[in-house]
């Protein structure tokens, strides 16, 4: 065994930081104003004090309005968090490589080691039993503690396991797990335009973490890092900021650094037929142990910004295919008015180009694919001549990519109007495994 504290019930020291430092249940019904009662009482909605349910094969459940910075997502549950739960503000995204000497027992308690901090941190608890500074003065803090005295924000903490988990760059089967590789983990092709950067593509192992803050998101990370010392390492991350997308009816709408409402048309939690069909993988759908999971396609994509700002606005509006002020199709209506992508305008072609992103990214053009989108705006600082190295980080959730993003992308990236101002430049795909049972692990399920 490592030194991670794998006991997730058991006793914990006598003078343990918790009360004093990360937030507690109790404290997160103060910090929410609302009492147990009050929020269960809310119309109907799987919500909890500061905690939001997320019950046994219940698609969501969901914060009422804007997070509160105290609520928690039980971590363990049917799927994993911070895939239907409500798209925090912020991210820090890492996809890690596992040594080349670690073997199958040693994934797996790494794997062990991870659940035990995850489920930890994201009800507001210091990643290991002792926290950051009550433990033995001879060994190092068993958490870091940055994020003592913050409260969590609705952290959540997914997993991931990228192909070459499965079947590595040279062929070998490190852990015995390739013939459970799901048929829909494939290696994403290359797409027209793509220019990937090595080092911001792939991974064997990734980890999201969102939080309403993101000094809490950054520890989640830094800290499974540290756990993971010497078994894996992070090949890329990224941080994001301003959630692109809504992932429920509670939240508003978002927009994107073009300036545009993005997530209007995003599959959201509170829909739960076209959740169950598009993003939740079926045990029929061939690996048994990801019954429950989903995939998720991560692209970093640079917006050249200084050069869209130069655009006039009906250019911009004309490239989305919606109005820039409200996010309502350019065919009219309001924001959730569906396209109508056959609307005459006066000069005679359809009101929303044919080029458009909107209609080119639309089911009906996709054999009734649909994405839940979860991404972020990045800006990695600037170049020599001032220009913001900035974009979207976007990440989508998936049934199977090879019904959803790969030809969603394929046709994007043939025909978009938004591809001239826009760079493909990381890429990765992980399968993301169903929710851990307590007393389990992340993935427990690809060992059995
Ligand atoms: C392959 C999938 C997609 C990529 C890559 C992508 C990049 C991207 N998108 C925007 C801005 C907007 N996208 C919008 C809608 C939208 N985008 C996709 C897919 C990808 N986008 C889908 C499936 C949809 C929904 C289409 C529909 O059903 O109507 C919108 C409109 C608002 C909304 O519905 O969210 C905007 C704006 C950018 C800037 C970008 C790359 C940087
Ligand atoms: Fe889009």
């Amino acid at each position: 065994m490592s030194d991670q504290n794998t006991d997730v019930d058991g006793p914990e020291p006598d003078a343990h930081p918790e009360g004093a430092a990360r937030t507690e249940g109790a404290a997160h019904t103060r910090r929410s104003g609302l009492s147990r009662r009050g929020m269960l009482g809310l119309a109907g909605a799987a919500v909890g004090a500061g905690v939001v349910g997320f019950g046994a094969g219940a698609a969501v459940g969901h914060a009422v309005g804007s997070s509160p910075t105290g609520a928690t997502y039980p971590f363990y549950g049917a799927n994993q968090a911070g895939i239907v739960t409500p798209a925090q503000d912020r991210l820090h995204f890492a996809a890690f490589d596992v040594a080349a000497g670690l073997d199958r027992d040693g994934l797996i308690e790494l794997l062990r080691d991870w659940t035990v901090a995850a489920a930890r941190m994201t009800q507001g608890r210091p990643a290991g039993k002792y926290g950051p500074a009550s433990g033995p003065s001879d060994a190092p803090p068993d958490d870091t503690g940055e994020a003592l005295d913050l409260p969590p924000g609705g952290l959540t903490l997914t997993f991931g396991f990228g192909p070459t988990l499965f079947t590595a760059a040279d062929g070998t089967d490190r852990f015995g797990i390739a013939a459970r590789r799901p048929e829909a983990l494939v290696d994403l092709p290359r797409f027209p335009g793509d220019a990937l950067i090595d080092s911001l593509t792939g991974g064997d192992l990734c980890v999201q973490a969102c939080s309403e803050d993101p000094q809490v998101a950054v520890h989640a990370i830094r800290n499974l890092s540290r756990i993971a010392f010497g078994r894996a390492a992070i090949r890329w991350s990224q941080l994001g900021f301003g959630r692109t997308s809504s992932t429920s009816r509670s939240q508003t709408t978002p927009r994107n650094l073009f300036g545009f409402k993005d997530g209007t048309a995003n599959i959201k939690a509170e829909d739960s037929t076209v959740v169950d069909d598009q993003v939740w993988a079926a045990a029929s759908d061939g690996a048994t142990w990801m019954h429950g999971g989903s995939y998720l396609v991560a692209r970093k994509i640079r917006m050249t910004i200084e050069t869209w700002d130069r655009q006039q606005l009906g250019e911009q509006e004309r490239i989305i295919g919606r109005d820039k002020g409200e996010g309502a199709p350019l065919s009219g209506g309001t924001e959730f008015t569906e396209p109508n992508f056959l609307a005459l305008s006066a000069g005679g072609g359809t009101k929303i180009d044919p080029d458009s992103h909107v209609r080119l990214a639309h089911p009906t053009m996709n054999d009734g694919a649909q994405l839940l989108r979860r991404g972020y705006n990045f800006v990695d600082g600037n170049d020599d001549l001032g220009r913001l190295n900035a974009g979207l980080f976007f990440i989508a959730f998936q049934r199977d990519p090879r019904k959803q993003f790969i030809p969603i992308q394929a046709r994007l990236a043939k025909n978009d109007a938004l591809n001239e101002y826009l760079k493909h430049v990381g890429s990765a795909i992980f399968a993301v495994p169903p929710g851990a049972r307590d007393g389990s692990y992340v993935g427990a399920g690809l060992f059995a």
